[in-house]
């Protein structure tokens, strides 16, 4: 009996933005060797030219995966995001096309936290403007405008994974938790909801923003949200940079509304550390930039990729489809002695007939056989006979609503 598989050395893929080295670790383990590691993002038309024979690709934040891109990747059957973030990705493409899409939901959290806890401390004592003064040969002592953190209010925007993970870190320095959230969250300790945005606004020392970018997040804090903020109070952004608008953000801080801000993300930001930094808030010495860095420790780096490889190398070896982010969830345990299907399929009445059909009009009997849909498709993960493996593959492909179909053992 001849394996029906692509051959793993034939599987493509392209690792992009510099992944840390555990995901070709467990990429190389699991038997695939044709893999392609770049530091940077891609240009679009690059982007498009190597698509054409990839089949996996491995992205962090700055890979911009949209409709286009993707209907020129006619090999590709999954995407990888090594981060938390999947907006880079039009996942409604990948889906319409097969694609399914991973992420690492919550590798990075920590990091984050640390990172936004960190700032706050030093905005409070104004160590940004006293540290740019003194490498210009001043000397800033003084106590005006320099505070404990012990005893302030942080207003958390967004309490998902990284807005509790900082609201318990944040109590334990003796901070006053409110948080915003669509959702109606539990609170963590002694934190507290807020009615809304402008409750927490108005009553935050320190705002940080740890919502995904979203339509209903895009340019959330502008002029009147900043306005609405306490004198003197502090702003973070660590989560998109879609979600502040930068001019109105300049101004107050130059305006001393805002004792200070630190960001992490910007609406344009460079595509590799080759590339020229443009911003407004480029020169003022009460701000904190830092390069979109609020995920990248090590050991974040390091368990993404071990996270995300690991879910490729699933989907790629049995079809599992376990925590995808675009795709229904399914998981099947593989069967000795039989062939894999794995059918992907536009949800149309009348599609899971068809398959069947391939079934009984061809005498193909199924040993197992699992569908899970959403709204716009379905995935079916169906075992048969070796030896009827071919003609399945070959007739399932021809059913209209097909997406992407291949087999597997
Ligand atoms: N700077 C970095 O390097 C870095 C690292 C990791 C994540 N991020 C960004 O941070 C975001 C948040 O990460 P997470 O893991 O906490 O995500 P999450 O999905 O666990 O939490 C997001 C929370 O925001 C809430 N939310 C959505 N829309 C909202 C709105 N309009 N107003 C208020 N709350 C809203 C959601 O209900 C959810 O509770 C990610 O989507 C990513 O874009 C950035
Ligand atoms: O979504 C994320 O996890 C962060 O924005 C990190 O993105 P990065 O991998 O590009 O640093």
């Amino acid at each position: 009996m001849s394996p029906t598989s692509l051959d793993k050395s034939k599987i493509r893929f392209l690792l992009l933005e510099g992944l840390h080295p555990s995901a070709l670790q467990v990429l190389q383990a699991a038997g695939y060797s044709n893999i392609e590691s770049l530091s940077g993002a891609l240009p679009q038309a690059e982007l498009i030219e190597r698509l054409a024979d990839v089949h996996f690709i491995g992205i962090r934040s700055r890979t911009q995966l949209n409709a286009e891109v993707l209907a020129h990747a006619p090999k590709l059957v999954a995407i990888g995001c090594f981060c938390i973030g999947t907006n880079q990705v039009d996942l409604q493409a990948a889906q319409e096309h097969g694609i399914a899409v991973f992420n690492a939901p919550y590798s990075n959290t920590r990091s984050v936290a640390e990172l936004v806890l960190a700032e706050a401390i030093l905005l409070l004592r104004g160590v940004p403007e006293k540290n740019a003064v003194a490498h210009r040969g001043g000397w800033l002592k003084s106590a005006d405008n320099a505070y404990e953190i012990r005893g302030k209010t942080l207003g958390i925007v967004g309490y998902g994974s990284i807005g509790t993970q900082l609201s318990v870190l944040a109590e334990g320095l003796g901070m006053n938790v409110l948080f915003h959230d669509v959702v109606a969250k539990l609170p963590l300790g002694n934190a507290r909801q807020a009615a809304n945005l402008n409750e927490l606004l108005a009553a935050s020392d320190i705002v940080t923003l740890h919502v995904p970018e979203l339509p209903s997040t895009q340019w959330m804090i502008g002029a009147p949200e900043i306005a609405a903020m306490k004198p003197g109070a502090i702003l973070i952004n660590a989560s998109r940079g879609t979600v502040v608008q930068i001019e109105p953000l300049a101004d107050a801080l130059r305006a001393k509304k805002l004792l200070g801000a630190a960001v992490d993300v910007f609406p344009v930001e460079p595509r590799s550390n080759q590339d020229e930094f443009v911003s407004p808030l480029r020169g003022l010495d009460n701000v904190i930039l830092t390069p979109h860095i609020g995920g990248s420790t090590l050991e974040a780096q390091a368990n993404i990729g071990l996270e995300v490889a690991d879910k490729l190398v699933k989907y790629s070896d049995n079809g599992t489809t376990t925590s995808s982010v675009n795709f229904p969830e399914v998981a099947l345990p593989a069967q000795r002695g039989k062939h894999r299907i794995l059918h992907v399929h536009r949800n149309v009445p009348g599609v899971m007939s068809e398959i069947n059909r391939v079934f009984s009009d061809n005498q193909i009997n199924v040993a197992a056989q699992y569908l899970q849909t959403n709204e716009r498709i379905g995935y079916v993960v169906i075992d048969i006979d070796a030896a009827s493996s071919a003609l399945a593959l070959e007739k399932l492909a021809q059913i209209p609503a097909t997406l992407r179909c291949r087999v597997l053992f």
